[in-house]
């Protein structure tokens, strides 16, 4: 049976996109000594496999059927997370926009869903038996991944404030068009919201942090606390 490390810590970071998830768990991973896990990079990888191979994202039938054919491994240091597929480095090609685009009908079908939790559990469950425990960023960590997980954080910004920063990630002409990045936020959010298995959902028992008028550094140290007070039997 698996036990985990007696003080191992299990935390879950959920929220909708450009809030800050990947930053703020990979730093307060880094600072506390955690694993680091980005479910997002994962659901992007079938993703980018499905479009490698033929598969027509919109049929959900057929991502089902393939969905169990692409092996994907994701290593979990913060300070350089990793993610392969078929032992393929897939970390610049999950980033296109053409799989950003696909990811939220890849990622609402069922037996996908099915596959990446399982693999998503089995992480968490290495990482508090092995290590002193990891940080596990996503959409639906804290409701159905990890639902005891010891803290559960669900990041929220305003739409202008995540497309302002998406904006500064990119360049030329995409960065000018901050009106089309904030619509296609919002339209990524409403797909993964609305979906029926999983959807992006802030659980019952999370602590919610409101990141738009807050610096990245503000919003870690704000997490490192959490982490620190829950691991001190303060919350
Ligand atoms: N509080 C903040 N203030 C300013 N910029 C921030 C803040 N938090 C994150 N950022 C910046 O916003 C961008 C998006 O952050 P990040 O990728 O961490 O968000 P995310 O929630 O993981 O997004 P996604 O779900 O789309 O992957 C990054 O460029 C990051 O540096
Ligand atoms: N736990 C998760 C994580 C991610 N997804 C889906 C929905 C997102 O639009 C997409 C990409 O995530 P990102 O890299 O932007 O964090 O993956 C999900 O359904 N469940």
């Amino acid at each position: 049976m698996e036990t985990a490390a007696p003080s191992a810590v299990i935390v879950a970071i959920d929220g909708p996109s450009g809030t800050g998830k990947s930053s703020t768990s990979k730093a307060v991973a880094a600072k506390l000594g955690l694993r680091y896990l980005d479910t997002g990079a994962q659901y992007r990888a079938i993703t980018w496999w499905m479009i490698s191979n033929g598969v027509d994202t919109d049929d959900a039938q057929a991502v089902a059927v393939a969905a169990g054919k692409p092996s994907i491994v994701s290593g979990t240091d913060p300070a350089a997370p990793t993610i392969t597929v078929d032992g393929l480095d897939a970390a610049g090609p999950i980033r296109t926009q053409e799989v950003t685009s696909k990811v939220s009908a890849v990622s609402a079908v069922p037996e996908v869903r099915t596959l990446i939790t399982e693999l998503q559990r089995s992480i968490a469950a290495e990482a508090a038996r092995d290590a002193d425990g990891i940080v596990v960023e996503g959409r639906d960590i804290g409701t159905t991944v990890l639902p005891d997980a010891d803290l559960k954080i669900f990041l929220t910004a305003s739409a202008e404030a995540r497309a302002a920063r998406r904006s500064g990630e990119l360049r030329g002409k995409e960065a000018a068009d901050l009106a089309a990045t904030k619509a296609a936020l919002i339209k990524r959010d409403a797909a993964d919201s609305g979906r029926k298995t999983s959807p992006l959902a802030k659980a019952g028992d999370a602590v919610e942090v409101d990141t738009t008028e807050l610096t990245l550094d503000q919003v870690i140290e704000c997490v490192v606390t959490l982490v620190e007070e829950k691991r001190a039997g303060r919350r």
